[in-house]
């Protein structure tokens, strides 16, 4: 097997300059170079070609680099940079081997690679080995000495902030002693550095300021093998331990984290090979700035790969996660903890700025899932809140205190939650979360409050309509002088005992006594409103209250018995009171009476309604009419429930609606009468006082007289009703004769036709339209023409909108 195969080597620049970038990414890995921090030493080897580097290299380190088949002769076999690892040696140690100087076969005048590499080396290695034949000290044309000033040249394009060790070793030993030896190479080395053009700001500056020189003999392989690798392992020896202070790796500065090694080294190359001059601190700056960016984007990765984190994550979304702030924190603490450990060997400055916007990046990603969670607590807090404020009221507890006990509770209750999601490595405010908290507890309350004092309001409202408006329409029904006192008793005690409720159910709610005292003189408006729209409903239907009252006075006795009219009743007497009784409803309706305040309204419907012709009604005239106004004298329009227009035109109605009921009882007191009257005729009464009773006895037996009688009769009883002499004697005696003897010529003429047509007709003609017999009705009836009024009424309404229906279309009392 090919030995550069070895996983412990590999080729890190190529013979054409090119990196090998996956080469020395997988090596890192093999060897696990980036575990080792700052603990590690690298190693080069620069010398004549086929001068035994690799062979000094394979015996020192236990490496694998290809050595030259002896048989074979001198030629080239490492091209390019090959690097391994050094087995067994601690702290981890890495060596180069660099392609040899003065090759034949890159050609004399190509030095381009051969000052790259020597460049690189001395940028990349604690340690450079110069390996050189002992037969070349002292001697003009050394192999060494062009290398050895090309090292230097190069060293002052590099702004090493350390210093590098150059060991020489010196092969194939003579028997001169090293100690003799060692200061003529020293003179060399000092000759050639001397010799080397050195920037202004070096002239003066001393070789060991940029070197550690130490030398070294050893015996020939090829010769003395034995005792070539009895002086190798003593020289390996003081490769252990090399980074110690004073060690051959001692001095530390600058040195490049191992994780950033490869990056490093790949970046000083691309320098190199731009023929930059190479700023090693700011190179070390770079390799941190990137280093360091890729370990915060390494652990931002893993972060949001990690379970754990997902899972809260997810859950979070759903619902309320105890615990959560810790458990964050913890998540959090262990990424930038690893940050730390990768990153620690980097520069500070770079790395405490990586880690800041690491972290930022970070709690970037979670502020959601925190916010998530606030939401969370924020809507539990309310939603408990609102329950326990709900069972709290609900167990009779005062509403104030309730609410006031409720919201201390719940928002020390978030606090306690919020400062459970809080994230330790951030100092994010909850303010506004609580805040808003803090606004939806206090609408909630405001809600139930205004809910709660809405349905106490309902309630005593409900209340006060059913202590008041029954009775009041009750009360007003029974119009009587005792209605208006006794609504304002009931009024006042009903509205004292809801006051007294009301305040006591509100007391728990701490209103302030202005809001208070409103509310209390709503609900006493309101009591006062029930009465009021009572009695405009009343007033509006006061027509048939009337009606009603006057058909159940009028139709019943005292005793509250139907009537039967036998024909002794005093129908006008029963009327007149009948219409009183309906007239006092009328004025009972007629204003609101709440304020005690007594009011003419009586006095003037009885005047002008009742009994018109006695009074002042009749004393002022026509003209000074009470009613024609519309409005009472000392009753304000508000208190006004009919207006005396109003009331007249109710009268009217009343009268006309209620005159049926009149007649009806006359007409039954008539028919009773006749059907229990057993006297004879008055005519007849008179006949026997004038002729006696012999004399009619005589007329009876002769059928001739008798005739002559029944036709002298019928001829009186004709004229009678034709002179209508019922109605004419009620205008005075005198008078009347005078009117008679005028009518009675045109009278005799009229009833002679009338006779003769009645003669014509046939025997079964319709009783009912015998205008005598109507006559005869109406004769009897006109004793009462002057208790009901024929005037029409028409369609009125009322100020306070109620319709008063016409005769025709109202409902007649039966
Ligand atoms: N004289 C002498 N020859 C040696 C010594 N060590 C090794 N050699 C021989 O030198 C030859 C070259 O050995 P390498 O180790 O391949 O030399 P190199 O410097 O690595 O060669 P390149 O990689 O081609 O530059 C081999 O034949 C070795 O046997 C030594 O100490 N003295």
């Amino acid at each position: 097997m090919d030995k550069r195969d070895h996983c412990c080597s590999t080729h890190l620049i190529e013979g054409d300059g090119t990196f090998n970038v996956a080469g020395v990414d997988n090596f890192v890995k093999e060897i696990k170079l980036a575990e080792c921090g700052l603990s590690y030493a690298v190693v080069a080897i620069m010398g004549p070609q086929s001068s035994g580097k690799s062979t000094l290299l394979n015996h020192l380190f236990g490496t694998n680099f290809r050595e030259m088949d002896a048989l074979r002769g001198r030629s080239q076999t490492t091209k390019g940079i090959w690097m391994a690892h050094c087995v067994g040696i601690e702290p981890c140690t890495l060596v180069m081997d660099l392609e040899g100087s003065d090759g034949r076969e890159r050609g004399e005048d190509d030095t381009a690679f051969e000052k790259q590499s020597a460049l690189f080396a001395l940028a990349v290695s604690d340690i450079v080995l110069i390996n050189m034949w002992c037969h070349d000290i002292g001697r003009e044309q050394a192999a060494n000495k062009p290398l050895l000033k090309t090292v230097f040249q190069v060293m002052m394009r590099l702004f090493s902030p350390r210093r590098t060790t150059l060991m020489f070793i010196i092969r194939d030993k003579t028997r001169t002693p090293l100690e003799n030896l060692e200061p003529i190479l020293r003179e060399d080395i000092q000759k050639i550095w001397d010799s080397v053009p050195k920037p202004e700001a070096h002239k003066e500056t001393p070789l060991s300021e940029f070197f550690n020189v130490e030398v070294v003999a050893l015996s020939s392989y090829e010769e003395k093998e034995e005792q070539f690798k009895e002086q190798v392992a003593n020289l390996r020896q003081r490769f252990f331990h090399s980074i110690a202070p004073g060690g051959l790796a001692g001095d530390r500065r600058g040195v490049v984290p191992a994780s950033g090694f490869s990056f490093s080294a790949q970046q000083i190359w691309k320098v190199i090979k731009e023929n930059k001059d190479l700023d090693l601190p700011a190179h070390k700056v770079m390799v941190a700035s990137v280093r360091c960016e890729e370990i915060a984007n390494v652990m931002f990765s893993s972060f949001v790969e990690n379970e754990a984190w997902r899972q809260l994550q997810e859950i979070v979304q759903l619902q309320h996660v105890p615990g959560f702030g810790k458990k964050l924190t913890f998540i959090l603490d262990a990424c930038l903890s690893e940050y730390d450990t990768e990153a620690t060997y980097f520069d500070e400055g770079v790395r405490s700025s990586k880690r800041k916007q690491l972290k930022e990046k970070l709690l970037q990603l979670i502020q959601p899932a925190h916010q998530s969670m606030l939401g969370h607590i924020c809507s539990g807090t309310l939603n408990r809140f609102k329950e326990v404020f709900d069972s709290t009221l609900n167990e009779g507890k005062g509403f104030a205190v309730a609410a006031r006990d409720c919201t201390t509770y719940f928002m020390a209750q978030f606090d306690e939650a919020s400062a459970d999601a809080q994230i330790g490595q951030t100092n994010w405010d909850s303010s506004k979360v609580r805040e808003k908290l803090k606004q939806d507890i206090d609408a909630h309350i405001a809600v139930v409050r205004a809910a709660k004092l809405s349905d106490l309001t309902t309630l005593f409202e409900k209340k006060l309509n059913e202590s008041l408006a029954a009775p009041v329409e009750a009360l007003l029904d029974g119009a009587s002088d005792d209605t208006w006192p006794a609504i304002r008793k009931l009024l006042h005690s009903e509205t004292e005992a809801a006051i007294s409720g009301f305040s006591s159910a509100i007391s728990g709610f701490e209103i302030d006594d202005i809001t208070k005292d409103k509310m209390l003189v709503r609900l006493e408006d309101y009591a006062r409103g029930v009465v009021v729209a009572k009695a405009k409903e009343e007033a509006g239907r006061v027509l048939n209250r009337m009606k009603d009252r006057f058909s159940m006075i009028f139709s019943h006795d005292a005793d509250s018995m139907p009537r039967v009219w036998t024909g002794r009743e005093d129908i006008r007497a029963i009327t007149k009171t009948a219409r009183s009784a309906s007239l006092k409803l009328l004025s009972v309706l007629a204003a609101l009476r709440l304020d005690d305040d007594a009011d003419p309204i009586e006095t003037t419907l009885s005047l002008a309604l009742v009994d018109p012709r006695s009074g002042a009604a009749s004393s002022r005239g026509i003209s000074a009419d009470p009613l024609a106004s519309s409005s009472w004298d000392e009753v304000p329009l508000s208190k006004t429930l009919l207006t005396p227009v109003q009331c007249k035109t109710l009268w009217r109605q009343f009268t006309d609606q209620t005159e049926y009921i009149v007649r009806q009882a006359i007409t039954a007191q008539e028919a009773s009468r006749k059907n229990n009257n057993w006297l004879p005729h008055p005519w007849f009464i008179l006949a026997l006082v004038v002729v006696g009773l012999d004399d009619f006895m005589w007329c009876l037996r002769n059928p001739l007289y008798l005739g002559v009688l029944f036709i002298l009769f019928l001829l009186g009883r004709a004229f009678w009703v034709q002179l209508d002499m019922t109605g004419v004697f009620q205008n005075g005696i005198l008078p009347e004769i005078l009117a008679l003897m005028t009518r009675f010529l045109p009278t005799v003429m009229n009833l002679l036709r009338r006779l003769a047509e009645e003669g014509q007709r046939p025997a079964n003609a319709d009783p009912q339209q015998n205008p005598t017999t109507a006559n005869t009705l109406r004769s009897t009836t006109n004793d009462y023409s002057e208790i009901s009024s024929s005037a029409s009424s028409e369609v009125t309404t009322s100020e306070n909108g109620t319709e008063y229906s016409s005769p025709s279309s109202s409902r007649k009392v039966q």
